[in-house]
């Protein structure tokens, strides 16, 4: 009989606590019991679970000896009190946030790149989810890291408004609507300025280098992911008016020469790498027609860098909120029962 988990959602009424739920469904996680938890706001209210309706419960009050899974989404601050807590009750906690990512003794993972590092989860009892654009950026270069090694990478982000929750998505199609009839949109709240027909370089909090909080993630996490703390990682993260769907446009610089031709081999037999690479009109993914809704990484314009002896451009897509969250969370709870529970 296959071994069932009592599992908690923490954050269940967000864009990814909710596609957590899809996706534990789709992929018939063995879900014994389920928790959707939140802030009392939402304590009361009712989710579907396989085609049940279930309680959600005040993440403040939830007692974590009940399950033996907590998959957090709530936000830093939040996991910052409550993932110890949940972990000290003996549930392991699959964590979203960017809270204990850089933490030595916390395992950071991508299950098809670096799933050997989960046996360090036993420590803390936590193990950290990645950012969404490293996870994206990592699934594609780590086949060509182990072909060619990778020296250095420039990456352009192109983020979707999904990845800064519910009330952006909301704020996106607001401020569209009202541009469409002709009126003037409300005072941006999820972010500085407008974000419909826009385009925001901006993404997370400045730093004192000048780059943006995610732009630096994108550095600390590759080297942590990647155990290379010489690999060089240049990023500008931008946000744009997409409701699904992260692009980026990654230049790669490699200690040996590889072709496009090899790379396209290479990436074509990639564990979650999906190669669209065809040289004419719509030949590529973009966001919304191939990275929304969809598990893959898509792979696109794969081109030697005229500009560099060993540069190689790639166009990279994923769905934000699935591969580059809950489906990353899911797969990480995969392994960890098959391998270690
Ligand atoms: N790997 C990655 O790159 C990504 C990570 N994330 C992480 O996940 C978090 C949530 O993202 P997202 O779903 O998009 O955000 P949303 O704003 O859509 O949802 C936030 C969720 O957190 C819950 N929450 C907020 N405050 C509390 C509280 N005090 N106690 C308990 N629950 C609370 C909300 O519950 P309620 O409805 O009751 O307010 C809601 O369920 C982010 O803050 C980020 O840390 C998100 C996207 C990508
Ligand atoms: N910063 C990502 C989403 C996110 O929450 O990232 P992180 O978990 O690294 O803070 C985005 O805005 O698209």
């Amino acid at each position: 009989m296959t071994k069932e988990f009592d599992v908690a959602v923490v954050g269940a009424t967000g864009a990814v606590g909710e596609t957590m739920l899809r996706i534990l469904e789709q992929r018939k996680f063995p879900v014994r019991n389920l928790y959707p938890l939140a802030s009392e706001r939402s304590a009361g209210k009712e989710i579907l679970f396989r085609n049940r309706k279930i309680r959600i419960e005040n993440l403040a009050e939830f007692d974590f000896s009940k399950v033996q899974i907590g998959l957090f989404s709530a936000g830093g601050s939040i996991s910052e009190v409550h993932a110890p807590r949940a972990a000290e009750a003996g549930c392991v906690v699959i964590d979203n946030t960017s809270q204990f990512r850089r933490e030595p003794d916390i395992p950071l993972v991508v299950p098809e790149v670096n799933a050997h590092a989960l046996a360090g989860y036993t420590t803390r009892g936590i193990i950290a989810n990645p950012n969404c654009s490293t996870i994206q950026m990592i699934v594609a270069l780590k086949p060509l890291h182990d072909a060619a090694y990778i020296q250095r990478i420039n990456v352009a982000t192109y983020q979707a408004v999904s990845g800064s929750g519910a009330s952006a998505i909301q704020e996106l199609a607001n401020q569209t609507a009202k541009l469409l009839n002709g009126q003037d949109i409300d005072p941006p709240k999820a972010y500085p300025k407008q974000i419909a027909f826009n385009a925001l370089p901006h993404i997370d909090v400045f730093l004192d280098n000048g780059y943006t909080k995610e732009e630096m993630k994108m550095v600390w996490e590759t080297r942590k992911i990647l155990e290379d703390d010489n690999i060089q990682v240049n990023p500008t993260a931008a946000r744009v008016p997409v409701f699904f769907g992260h692009s980026e446009a990654v230049h790669i610089e490699t200690r040996d020469k590889l072709t496009a031709e090899q790379a396209r081999k290479i990436l074509s037999k990639a564990p979650g790498v999906k190669v669209i690479d065809q040289r004419k009109d719509g030949g590529y993914a973009t966001a919304v027609t191939d990275g929304a809704n969809n598990d893959a990484v898509f792979v696109s314009r794969i081109r030697e860098d005229i500009s560099h002896e060993r540069g190689l451009d790639l166009w990279v897509v994923a769905d934000n909120v699935r591969k580059g969250a809950a489906l990353n969370s899911i797969q990480i709870a995969e392994r960890l029962i098959s391998d270690y529970l």
